[in-house]
């Protein structure tokens, strides 16, 4: 099942240094892993925006969800979700 997820992050300006910086490589770590395993299809910086848009392709709406909360990133993000059904005119 194909899902199109805009994540926008809003990190806490008085955060501490090493928990943002741990943060933010907990979850490269996390997102580059799933890319690798074929659960997350895309993942485009919105330009000009701390926001991404992402494809995942995964068996469920669970386990979405599961990916999802997840993320090391997930307390500070605003998550929209928006599932996909094929086009008809797409060629592809
Ligand atoms: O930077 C972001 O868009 C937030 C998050 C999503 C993947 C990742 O590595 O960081």
């Amino acid at each position: 099942m194909l899902f199109a997820v805009r994540m926008t992050v809003s990190l806490p300006p008085d955060m501490d240094p090493d928990a943002r910086v741990s943060t933010l490589a907990a979850e490269k770590e996390y997102a580059q892993k799933l890319q690798h395993t074929g659960e997350w299809l895309h993942l485009w910086r919105c330009a000009g925006q701390y926001a991404n848009l992402s494809i995942f392709d995964v068996i469920d709406n669970d386990r979405l969800n599961e990916l999802l909360w997840g993320l090391p990133l997930f307390p500070y993000m605003d998550i929209t979700v928006t599932p996909l059904a094929r086009h008809p005119s797409a060629i592809g």
